[in-house]
């Protein structure tokens, strides 16, 4: 059920509309009228400019957003770097030598909550492909947290866009523009370089992070399906302009770049735009708006018609990756095996639980907080129980997934798991295949006398 139903409280106010140009102001009069630099901003205030794309990018690719603060962001000390011998969210210079690239089908059990960590410590690489310095790839992160960031902290990564699925817990984003509340069954997208601090006041969070470090996500194209459905865009939500003033307090900045941390002083604080216009902004979506669709005669359909997001490489139709959700839906296929096919994919499939159960892992192994890796090529399917229960059932329509949420993020890329998501984090099954493929049994009858 969209959590629309719920009153939210008046701090979070959001504009609807996804890649729309839009404005807020926090305080009427902010914005300046008919130009974006006036020699004289509103109020005093400073204005500034947030490109998300090339200044040349083509018109209907560009993103940019004007900011109108009481101080520049470039308003602090050096960074230098922090952590530096254990914060590392991007195995760098030499990717082969610290990450795995491996043809087994993988399976994670929950990951661990860690209470004992804030929002920008509880980062952990666990599987990807290329290069944030290349700007070319994606990272797939698990985060675990249990602390509110710093009352005077902000972090930005400048590796990429975060897609946040929260599988646990609630997160309260106050961003340079706006604040957002993110809670499980939601999602939230961060565009590189936006500056904010998570607070979660509901307790420890726990999720997955797309971080992608190619593009931006849009919305994929509908094709005959027509001009609505899926993740309609109306249902995008960005926050509107929310400022504090305080220039008499120590600040630090966190900077997530090509990986690794560090940290600047300032003496205000990074939360004072008082308006802003554009369409590079942050965002959120109430996954439960999702508008599924699916067959209403036979067979089962590609996956990707449960397509939320989708950043595409520079080949049309091929992502780098995609947000693709498993919702509750009706299945009615007639004469067909209802679960998906077996099958080995040149994009690979890496997959999360936020509740519930996946129609297609009926054996009890693939659980919420956990995880499966499908690497391109590697063949897998239901298992066996699922299998067994789909081939024989009445094919009366079913509603599957009630209360449950999975997703895949999908990418044409190899991606390979990291020293933490093979080995630190203990999480891997070692009887994935046992337990989903390995019991499959013979069931072909030679017709009498071939
Ligand atoms: O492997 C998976 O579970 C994901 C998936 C689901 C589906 O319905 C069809 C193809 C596919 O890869
Ligand atoms: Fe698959």
């Amino acid at each position: 059920m969209p959590f629309s139903e719920f009153k939210v409280a008046e701090k979070y106010q959001y504009l609807n509309g996804f890649n729309s140009y839009h404005e807020s102001e926090a305080l009427e009069g902010a914005l300046p009228v008919g130009q974006n630099s006036p020699q004289k901003p509103p109020y005093g205030l400073y204005a500034e400019k947030l490109s998300g794309t090339a200044f040349t990018a083509p018109r209907a690719e560009n993103q940019q957003s004007w900011l109108y603060r009481i101080l520049p962001a470039s308003a602090h000390k050096p960074f230098e770097p922090r952590e530096s011998a254990t914060y590392n969210t991007n195995p760098e210079s030499k990717p082969h030598e610290k990450i795995y690239q491996i043809p087994n089908q993988l399976r994670w059990d929950p990951f661990d909550m860690d209470e004992t960590v804030d929002w920008v410590h509880s980062l952990h690489l666990v599987a990807g492909a290329g290069d944030p310095t290349m700007k070319s790839g994606l990272g797939i992160l698990i985060f675990a947290a249990g602390k509110d960031m710093d009352a005077r902290e902000a972090f930005y990564s400048a590796d990429g866009d975060f897609l946040i699925v929260p599988q646990h817990g609630v997160l309260d984003i106050q961003t340079e523009l706006g604040r957002l509340l993110v809670r499980p069954n939601e999602i939230c997208v961060i565009p590189r370089g936006i500056r904010y601090r998570v607070t979660l006041p509901e307790g420890p969070v726990r999720g997955y992070i797309l971080e992608l470090y190619q593009g931006h996500f849009q919305l994929p194209d509908l094709g005959p399906i027509g001009s609505n459905c899926l993740a309609n865009v109306r249902d995008f939500q960005a926050p509107t302009a929310h400022f504090e003033e305080d220039t008499s307090n120590k600040y630090t900045l966190l900077s997530k770049f090509a990986g690794h941390l560090f940290a600047a002083e300032q003496n205000h604080t990074p939360f004072d735009v008082v308006a802003w216009h554009g369409n590079y902004y942050p965002y959120k979506y109430d996954l439960g708006r999702f508008n599924t669709i699916g067959s209403i005669s036979y067979d089962h359909p590609d996956p990707s018609i449960f397509t939320v997001l989708t950043a595409q490489s520079d080949h049309p139709g091929t992502a780098v990756a995609d947000f693709v959700i498993f919702p509750p839906r009706w299945l009615v296929a007639e004469a067909t095996f209802r679960p998906p096919w077996y099958h080995r994919n040149t994009m690979s499939e890496f997959m999360g639980l936020i509740g519930g159960q996946y129609d297609a892992k009926t054996g009890g192994g693939f659980q919420p907080a956990g995880a499966s890796l499908h690497n391109v090529m590697s063949a897998h399917g239901p298992d066996a129980t699922t299998h067994e229960k789909a081939s024989e059932a009445d094919l009366k329509p079913v509603k599957v997934g009630e209360g449950s949420m999975a997703f895949m993020f999908e990418s044409c890329y190899m991606v390979g798991v990291t020293e933490w998501g093979l080995k630190t984090c203990r999480k891997v099954q070692d009887d994935y295949n046992a337990e989903s493929w390995e019991g499959l049994k013979p069931k072909f009858q030679r017709p009498e006398g071939k």
